[in-house]
């Protein structure tokens, strides 16, 4: 096709000369809401010296009417001259090709930061196919947010925290040390095992986006010789300096890779497939949710079924979580941009994207702040959760049979101005340090009334399904380029197997992959009934000099060993032990206390959950 087209530049460019915008047609017409949570702009690069060595030329025009764009194709007819096929879109803010990176600074970025300021999230994302200036955009963003950040005021009264990591099909990693993304009991998503630095200047900030580029996977595709082939996200976390004010605001900046349409694959090896259809899938799950909020419009009312959307389908849509979870009740506000390549060679991909880019145009939907409840104690007021201090111990008390009750902790010591999301996010030991300053309560008391605190909020959250223990998602067909894949099947946070996969946890054995085991017999210390949990550790994590739980030096060609012995083939594992933790159901992740483990020793796959305000896991 690409030959048909460029033997017809000239009609195509005539036919384009003579073009008479009409109003947008019927199904690309709807009128673009005013949303207030969702902005969507288009970004159209500019057309490179070598598409235009080799005779491509734009297809793509904005109008002066603001928002609009003309995308036109050359539609091969059977008999006679190709014709034009022309079709207008209206897309929110559209940036042309001579548009600098601040004026998209101005506009999509700048505005996400007051949000952020108050404790809300701001996520900008870029998407769009291979080569449309993705990367490009978001590092510019980044270099001017470096300006602004460390301006003053954000600095003064914030203290920033910076995570920057890379999403490759379902796994996580932070300069390619491997982590794992799961959902907390107040339903945010955490990165567990990602290092989070504290930044305090331009210069370390660049720093560190300089160093996350020098890590993140590139590869050669048809359409761009350092594409990406992750997902690349910045996450800045900007804590309250004084206490109790707001939860802390949290931004991201996404640079997603590019989708590959299935006739740029024919040069790729089994690898550069693999990675590619796990782009892909990743990307058409991210569709998915997206078709998901546009299918519903306004306000989704407490315990009002909304759209079904699979956000935790994927590690991509788990880290979007905020932007698609229709439950979510944190202040959210999403700028998306969709990228362009402007050439008459790639108008099939630049339509897809700008159907997305429409579709979240036309979108609207608010979520309501959480509504107060005696029964979910993240929905306390510091005036209820006051109250609710006096009134439990008090009753305790009098009922003499909580050892939480006497004496009476002083509320406004535990929480002088908590709300009860954010008292229950305080460390234990903080959390009994407080307790402990009231004269006469003793540090069992604190722990009990602690984990009556806690029992209280996981119940209201098993009640409103918050944190998803368990149930299954489903999603049906998901279309990839003309394929599709069959419908998958999956808890929370495991992997994402496809239905049909017969193999068990033992033939997708990975790094990072928590299991249950019966190894308790190598395990000094523990009885021989007793079941471990453990995390299989990555090959590079193994330093110099270092020891199992056996105090045998760890060879590092134990990590994910194979050996025959006598004809039998033993595969050992070098794992990080998970120990059960202060409270009940509670586990810690021991990374230094190590076992070498057989295979045969694991009975089965499960899952942790991260409770950060415990800093415990949790075993689903
Ligand atoms: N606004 C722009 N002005 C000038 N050059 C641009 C612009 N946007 C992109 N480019 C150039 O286009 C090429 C592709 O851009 P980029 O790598 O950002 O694309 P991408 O969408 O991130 O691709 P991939 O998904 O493959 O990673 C690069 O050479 C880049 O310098």
């Amino acid at each position: 096709m690409e030959q048909y087209l460029l033997a017809n530049v000239s009609r195509y460019q005539s036919l384009v000369q003579r073009f008479q915008p009409q109003r947008p047609t019927t199904t690309e017409n709807k009128d673009v809401a005013d949303c207030s949570n969702i902005v969507v702009a288009i970004r159209i690069r500019p057309i490179l010296d070598h598409e235009i060595l080799s005779g491509q030329v734009p297809a793509i025009f904005p109008r002066s009417e603001s928002g609009v764009v003309d995308l036109h194709e050359l539609k091969r007819v059977i008999r006679g001259q190709p014709t034009l096929n022309s079709s207008a879109f209206r897309v929110g803010n559209v940036f042309g090709a001579d548009c600098p990176t601040k004026t998209l600074y101005t506009n999509l970025l700048q505005p996400l930061l007051p949000s952020v300021w108050e404790g809300g999230v701001g996520t900008l994302f870029a998407f769009g196919q291979t080569g449309s200036g993705k990367t490009h955009t978001i590092s510019g963003l980044e270099r001017l947010l470096a300006e602004t950040l460390f301006d003053g005021a954000w600095t003064t009264q914030r203290k920033l925290y910076v995570s920057m990591f890379e999403l490759a099909g379902n796994s996580a990693y932070a300069s390619r040390a491997p982590f794992s993304i799961l959902e907390d009991s107040f339903g945010n998503t955490q990165l567990v095992g990602a290092q989070e630095l504290s930044i305090k200047s331009k210069s370390e900030f660049l720093e560190l986006i300089e160093n996350a580029t020098s890590f993140r996977q590139t590869a050669g595709t048809e359409k761009n010789d350092g594409s990406s082939r992750s997902h690349a996200i910045c996450r800045i976390r900007a804590a309250n300096v004084s206490p109790g004010i707001s939860e802390d605001g949290i931004l991201y900046l996404i640079d997603l890779a590019g989708s590959e349409a299935a006739r740029d694959l024919a040069n790729h090896s089994a690898d550069r497939l693999k990675e590619t259809r796990e782009i892909n899938i990743s990307l058409s799950i991210l569709k998915d949710c997206i078709r998901g909020i546009a299918s519903t419009t306004g306000t989704v009312k407490k315990g009002q079924k909304g759209p079904y959307i699979p956000f935790r389908q994927s590690t991509l849509t788990k880290v979007l979580k905020h932007v698609f979870d229709p439950s979510g009740i944190r202040n959210s506000k999403t700028a998306v941009l969709a990228c362009i390549n402007p050439s008459f060679l790639d108008t099939p991909a630049t339509k897809n994207t700008l159907r997305y880019a429409h579709m979240l145009c036309s979108t609207e939907i608010k979520y309501q702040a959480a509504e107060h409840s005696p029964a979910i104690p993240k929905s306390w007021s510091n005036k209820f959760i006051r109250s609710y201090i006096t009134k439990e111990l008090h009753q305790a008390v009098i009922l003499t049979c909580e050892k939480s009750g006497n004496p009476v902790i002083s509320p406004s010591i535990l929480a002088p101005h908590e709300s009860g999301a954010q008292l229950l996010a305080i460390p234990l030991n903080k959390f009994i340090a407080r307790c402990l300053r009231t004269k006469g309560v003793t540090e069992s008391q604190a722990k009990a009334f602690h984990a009556k605190l806690w029992r209280l909020h996981i119940d209201s959250t098993r009640a409103s399904g918050v944190g998803h223990k368990g149930e299954i998602d489903t999603i049906e067909q998901v279309p990839i380029s003309g394929e599709s894949v069959l419908s998958v099947t999956r808890i929370s946070t495991r992997d994402l197997m496809s239905e049909g996969d017969l193999r068990t946890f033992k033939d997708r054995i990975r790094p990072g992959m928590v299991v249950r085991c019966n190894a308790a017999a190598n395990f000094p210390g523990s009885s021989s009934q007793e079941k471990l949990v453990m995390i299989l550790c990555p090959q590079n994590v193994v330093g110099k000099n270092m020891k199992d739980a056996l105090g045998n030096e760890v060879n590092p060609s134990y990590c994910l060993e194979k050996t025959e012995l006598t004809g039998i083939t033993h595969q050992r594992y070098l794992c990080a032990l998970v120990l059960s933790g202060g409270l009940a159901d509670s586990y810690e992740v021991s990374i230094w206390r190590q076992i070498v483990v057989d295979l045969s020793s694991m009975e089965t796959e499960v899952s942790l959950e991260y409770d950060p305000a415990t800093r415990y896991y949790h075993i689903c």
